[in-house]
């Protein structure tokens, strides 16, 4: 519930002027009624000529009747109410205590009154720290909607890194093992479907043992680094799929290209590698590849068949002298 509306001040003036107004009607209306009651009994008693004759008397009558009267009400009435007035003014500008310092309690109907006053400031004081209360939760709320969303933004991105992550090879950048698999997979169901072509070469480096002990393992790394590099400069169209398979071993994976065009590429890559300006000392680096491609007049029956009959081209090629490129039958 929202206090607001109960501290807003209504009309000011509107209290005192309503209690003002009473006052007036009752300082008229008691003398004429306390009259009419008066003349009506002494009729009563004395017959119509009485009031005439009895006027002085009368009019003293009324007049001590009504001030008696006005005096009683303005006691017992208009003053409780112009305090509850007072103290409703007060809880809307919250200036007033709940119970003045060693006030005493009135008697009766203005006890009564005053009651009344100091329960309604006291529900008044209890709306407003209640309003106060929520305001601060609604607050508090907002911050930790806030932070959930900042931890759920962290979180989203820890996950997509951790996606790229599992589908990249940590020292090259290429994609790994399990994004290959995925694509191979992916990509030899279109071929199949369109009748169309598909090359896949096995690429593996010519006894890198041998460069790692000469060189050190550090130098072997910035070496697997320098062929991904060669791999995505050759291979780039947004088809494509370069991979690391692991230690020394990649795969191009070419969507649309037939055995005689990838095997263009593929010596183009081979020449790129030797010619590739490894620093003093570190001699040269040769591929071996084992090339395969679907075509409509050579089906394979699965992905693994295609990745099985480069895999064999490759052991060919190794077993015939290394760096060089050999085809699948
Ligand atoms: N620097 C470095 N070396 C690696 C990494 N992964 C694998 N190797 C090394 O690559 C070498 C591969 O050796 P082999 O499998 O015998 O192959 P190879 O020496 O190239 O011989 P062939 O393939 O028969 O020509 C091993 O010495 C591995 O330790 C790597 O991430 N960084």
């Amino acid at each position: 519930m929202n206090t607001d509306s109960l501290a807003q001040p209504q009309d000011d003036a509107a209290m005192p002027r309503r209690l003002g107004s009473l006052r007036l009607r009752l300082t008229l209306g008691v003398p004429l009624l306390t009259l009419a009651i008066v003349v009506v009994l002494t009729w009563s008693r004395a017959g119509p000529a009485a009031p005439v004759d009895e006027l002085g008397r009368i009019v003293w009558q009324v007049l001590l009747l009504s001030v008696a009267q006005l005096l009683l009400i303005e006691a017992l009435l208009l003053r409780p109410l112009q305090r509850l007035a007072a103290g409703c003014e007060a809880m809307e500008s919250d200036a007033m205590p709940l119970q003045p310092e060693g006030a005493r309690p009135a008697p009766g109907l203005a006890a009564e009154l005053d009651r009344i006053g100091h329960a309604m400031r006291r529900v008044h004081g209890s709306l407003r720290q209640q309003d106060q209360d929520a305001q601060a939760l609604r607050r508090e709320l907002a911050h930790q909607r806030l932070l959930l969303e900042q931890a759920q933004a962290a979180l989203e991105a820890n996950r997509r890194e951790l996606a790229s992550l599992e589908r990249t090879d940590a020292l090259t950048g290429l994609a790994n093992l399990r994004a290959f698999d995925e694509a191979l997979r992916r990509e030899f169901k279109r071929a199949q479907r369109q009748r169309g072509l598909l090359a896949l070469a096995v690429l593996d480096l010519d006894e890198f043992k041998q460069f790692n002990q000469r060189h050190g393992a550090a130098t072997g790394d910035a070496a697997l680094k320098r062929v991904a590099t060669l791999l995505n400069e050759r291979f780039k169209r947004d088809t494509d799929v370069v991979a690391r398979l692991g230690g020394e071993e990649f795969v191009a994976l070419l969507p649309g290209v037939g055995m005689a065009e990838a095997q263009g590429v593929l010596e183009l890559l081979r020449d790129d590698l030797r010619s590739l300006g490894l620093p003093d000392g570190q001699g040269q680096l040769t591929l071996s590849v084992g090339l395969a491609a679907v075509s409509p007049a050579h089906p394979y029956l699965s992905a693994q068949a295609l990745m099985q009959a480069a895999d064999e081209a490759l052991y060919i090629a190794k077993h015939a002298g290394r760096d060089r490129l050999s085809l699948a039958a």
